[in-house]
């Protein structure tokens, strides 16, 4: 598992762990692991000699960068800090100077020849986009043939949200200190850190044990997805049924279909029009004509995808097992409706979903996902998993009516592609994540393993070119195997 801490929750740990150890330890383990980051960027021989720029702000997150610079100017680097703030860490810009580094009074002429340049004007203390006078440097900086590597955090991106305010410094690489941050893993944010990289800096000793957000790795995954027992039957494996399809969108029956055969379950019922459709394309499907309530007994639903303008999701939403909504499924959907449910239920907005259902813009919803997916889980009493560039999975667990703050973190996926921007793969994804469901898994662990292997999936099948929906359906056995192997 990989866990991300808040501004708030590092603080209070660096301030515990630093009340521990010797003044200035923690910043010296930061500088002493961003030092051999870079020297590994660099390559091997290449550090005596290189040119390093250092862009140096006026907190901590400068302090870390001039210790650093000073380690790679003991090295042989030619290392030239450029001090941006109306402060500057003194007790750095010493150590700088005396392991012979020097300050520039040109950024542009020290940049155009820098080989590596390292982001210290903000980190965790850093507020809204990059102030005016940095602009032009950073963008120097981007422009230039060096690696630009960011310290903690690229300089401008909220490391809470990740939401980017205004002009932010992208990055090759980032190499943060004691914790991921959530921005580091959040879109917008996140697209412009580049590899992270982690260095200990010991904080694990006093971070609280519950991060603010999470992203499972193949082994967690593997933990918690469902396998067969030598007793079991097809029954016992848990039976998904997948409301789904129109005479106009026969097609979202059929891939919603494809999600649900691969994801678990010991069968899958079809209840729609798309009967025909969905039956030549998948024969193991039992499908049903009439209304949900007589298609047999299902473990989890599926509704929505493809059900056009008149989707009926009552009747499903009144049964007494988990149900997943979708796409057609989530328009005019009540929080009552699914308050009131006894049975957990899975939403599963894009972003345009997710503003309808909130009563914003789509921007507000990409540009501020966390807050957008937290607020829905909140306002339904359910988990939502906010599809996208970055899918998150919230939990209504721990909700108090009014109150949206969840007990337990957030999930953001780590595996997709941006190929996954095609018609028809969301239908995919909550086949599989009824799938899933339906095999016994909460709706958090349904909905985070369900995208995980499907954006590791989709990874596959792309393999760099473009696909389609049902390529991702193809693809789940592999994804699941190497998940699993
Ligand atoms: N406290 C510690 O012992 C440790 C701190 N660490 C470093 O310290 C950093 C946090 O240091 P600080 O709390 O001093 O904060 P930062 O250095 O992140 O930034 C705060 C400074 O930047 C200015 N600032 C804020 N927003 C700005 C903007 N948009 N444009 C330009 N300037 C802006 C503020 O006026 C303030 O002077 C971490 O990100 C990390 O790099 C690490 O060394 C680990 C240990
Ligand atoms: N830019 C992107 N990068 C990565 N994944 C994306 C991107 N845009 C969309 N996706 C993923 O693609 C899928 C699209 O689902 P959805 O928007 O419901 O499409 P549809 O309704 O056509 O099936 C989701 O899994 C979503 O997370
Ligand atoms: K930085």
């Amino acid at each position: 598992m990989r866990t991300a801490h808040r501004v708030e929750t590092v603080r209070a740990a660096e301030a515990e762990l630093m009340a521990r150890l010797p003044e200035g330890t923690l910043m010296q383990r930061a500088a002493a692991g961003l030092a051999a980051a870079c020297c590994s960027l660099l390559g091997k021989g290449r550090v005596y000699g290189a040119r390093v720029v250092l862009l140096v702000g006026s907190g901590d997150n400068g302090g870390d960068t001039l210790y650093a610079g000073a380690r790679l100017a003991r090295r042989g680097a030619g290392v030239t800090a450029v001090l941006l703030g109306a402060r500057v860490h003194e007790a750095g810009l010493a150590a700088l100077r005396a392991a012979g580094g020097r300050v520039s009074d040109d950024p542009f002429e020290a940049l155009a020849v820098a080989d590596l340049v390292l982001d210290g004007i903000t980190g965790i203390g850093g507020q809204g986009g990059l102030r005016p006078d940095a602009v032009p440097v950073a963008r120097a900086a981007r422009g230039s043939d060096a690696v630009v590597v960011a310290v903690d955090l690229p300089s401008g991106v909220s490391a809470d949200t990740g939401e980017v305010g205004g002009e932010a410094l992208a990055a090759d690489a980032t190499v943060t200190f004691g914790t991921y941050k959530p921005g580091l893993l959040i879109d917008p944010a996140r697209e412009y850190a580049g590899a992270v990289r982690l260095v200990d800096i010991g904080l694990d000793a006093t971070l609280p044990s519950v991060p603010d957000l999470e992203a499972l790795q193949h082994e967690d995954v593997a933990w918690l997805l469902p396998a067969p027992a030598a007793e079991s039957d097809k029954y016992r494996r848990g039976v998904v049924g997948v409301v789904a399809g129109s005479a106009r969108y026969p097609g979202a029956a059929v891939l919603a279909v494809a999600g649900a055969l691969r994801g678990g379950a010991g069968a899958v019922r079809y209840v729609g029009p798309a009967a025909d459709a969905v039956i030549a394309r998948h024969p193991e499907t039992l499908v049903h004509e009439g209304p949900p309530g007589k298609a047999g007994r299902v473990q989890a639903w599926v509704v929505g995808p493809g059900l056009g303008d008149d989707p009926g999701v009552a009747e499903v939403l009144a049964s007494d097992v988990p149900v997943l909504v979708d796409a057609d499924g989530l328009r005019d959907l009540s929080p009552a409706a699914v308050r009131r449910r006894a049975a957990p239920t899975l939403l599963t907005p894009h972003a345009g979903e997710a503003a309808a259902l909130l009563g914003v813009a789509r921007e507000e919803v990409e540009d501020g996902r966390l807050a957008a997916v937290r607020e829905l889980a909140a306002r339904f009493g359910a988990t939502v998993l906010l599809k996208g560039s970055t899918t998150l999975v919230a939990d209504a667990e721990g909700h108090a009516d009014g109150v949206s703050t969840p007990m337990s973190p957030v999930r953001v996926n780590p595996t997709g592609t941006s190929w996954l921007a095609t018609a028809g793969s969301g239908d995919v994804l909550s086949g599989l994540a009824g799938s899933l469901l339906a095999a016994g898994l909460r709706p958090r662990d349904a909905a985070s393993c369900a995208a995980y292997l499907h954006g590791l999936a989709a990874r596959l099948a792309s393999n760099g070119a473009p696909i389609a929906a049902s390529d991702v359906a193809t693809a789940l056995p592999r994804a699941w195997a190497d998940v699993v192997g």
